[in-house]
């Protein structure tokens, strides 16, 4: 049974009992571009007591330098890039150390600038992605597009991310990519949240714009590198001897079950599930144990406010 954290007795001793505090972002700091109450104030409250703080995101949309600037832009000071760990940055990490694509290679991306950044970060071409040629206005969709029928051929992997700026163009073109040289292009999915959280509304996720490739090509992602999958929790604990040795010193905060509780407890942590995003109290309560949360909140602003109860 999740144990609600709702009196200072219980924030005093979840302090004592951390020493590194892993932070889903969408739906726990903010909302969009709307932060969360007292988030800064919990962030500050943390690095004063010597707490780890780091950022396990699986919006794919911003790259780890963007995030800094969003934290800066929010008022959330002194956070570092290797601090931050995005589905974009463990998907480019994936095709780069596990894939070993050759950097003469393109890849073809449907998704953000997140992606694309991390990627050239690391020495790759791409194609598609944030390229306006694929978002002409008032431009009607015709499948004799001249895109369609001259794919490149040095296309060497297609992933496919959160996309705001979604057309059919850009799903007809991922298709054929997929289908490519017989299905043979590796298919690298970022994350497969289905839902994304935004101030007052529930909006379509990355899960859901994958699933629709994935449904038209009849094929499903040979990777997926964002939450629940252990490779972000990996490269954290690689940095973080202690939390690799003790990872009951670490507490995974977030706001959907699916991801972010299961990526915490198969990576040995503590859970905290908020519910400032995804996942009701309902939800929380009819859990059985194996799936509960350690704790849940109202907010993770929660902890400074009582705190100082
Ligand atoms: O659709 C998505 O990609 C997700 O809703 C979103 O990215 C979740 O991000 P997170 O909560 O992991 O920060
Ligand atoms: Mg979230």
């Amino acid at each position: 049974m999740s144990v609600k954290l709702d009196s200072s007795d219980k924030i005093h001793q979840v302090l004592d009992d951390y020493d590194y505090f892993l932070f889903d972002c969408d739906g726990v700091l903010w909302l969009g571009d709307h932060l969360l109450p007292s988030v800064v104030e919990t962030i500050q409250l943390l690095k004063s007591l010597n707490k780890q703080c780091i950022f396990v995101t699986n919006n794919s949309t911003k790259s780890r330098q963007d995030y800094l600037k969003k934290f800066a832009k929010l008022g959330i000071d002194g956070i570092s890039k290797d601090e931050v760990f995005g589905s974009s940055y463990a998907s480019a990490i994936y095709i780069d150390k596990i894939l070993k694509l050759s950097k003469e290679k393109k890849i073809w991306i449907l998704g953000e600038e997140g992606i694309e950044q991390e990627l050239h970060e690391l020495g790759y071409k791409t194609i598609g992605g944030t390229d306006k040629k694929l978002i002409e206005d008032g431009v009607k969709f015709s499948p004799d597009h001249e895109l369609l029928s001259n794919l490149d051929e040095k296309v060497g992997c297609v992933i496919v991310g959160l996309t705001f700026n979604l057309n059919y163009l850009k799903l007809s073109l991922t298709m054929q990519y997929l289908l490519k040289d017989n299905k043979s292009l590796p298919f690298i999915a970022t994350n497969i949240d289905s839902t994304f959280p935004s101030k007052g509304k529930l909006l379509i996720g990355a899960g859901s714009i994958i699933e629709t490739v994935s449904f038209a090509s009849g094929r499903q992602p040979d990777a997926v590198c964002g939450k629940p999958n252990q490779s972000m929790m990996n490269s954290i604990k690689a940095d973080h001897e202690s939390l690799q040795l003790n990872p009951k010193r670490g507490l995974m905060i977030g706001d959907r079950l699916n991801t972010d509780m299961k990526f915490g407890r198969d990576g040995g942590l503590d859970t905290l599930l908020v519910l400032t995003g995804i996942e009701t109290e309902e939800n929380v309560l009819k859990l059985n144990d194996g799936n509960a949360p350690t704790y849940y909140a109202n907010k993770i602003g929660d902890l400074f406010e009582y705190h100082n109860k």
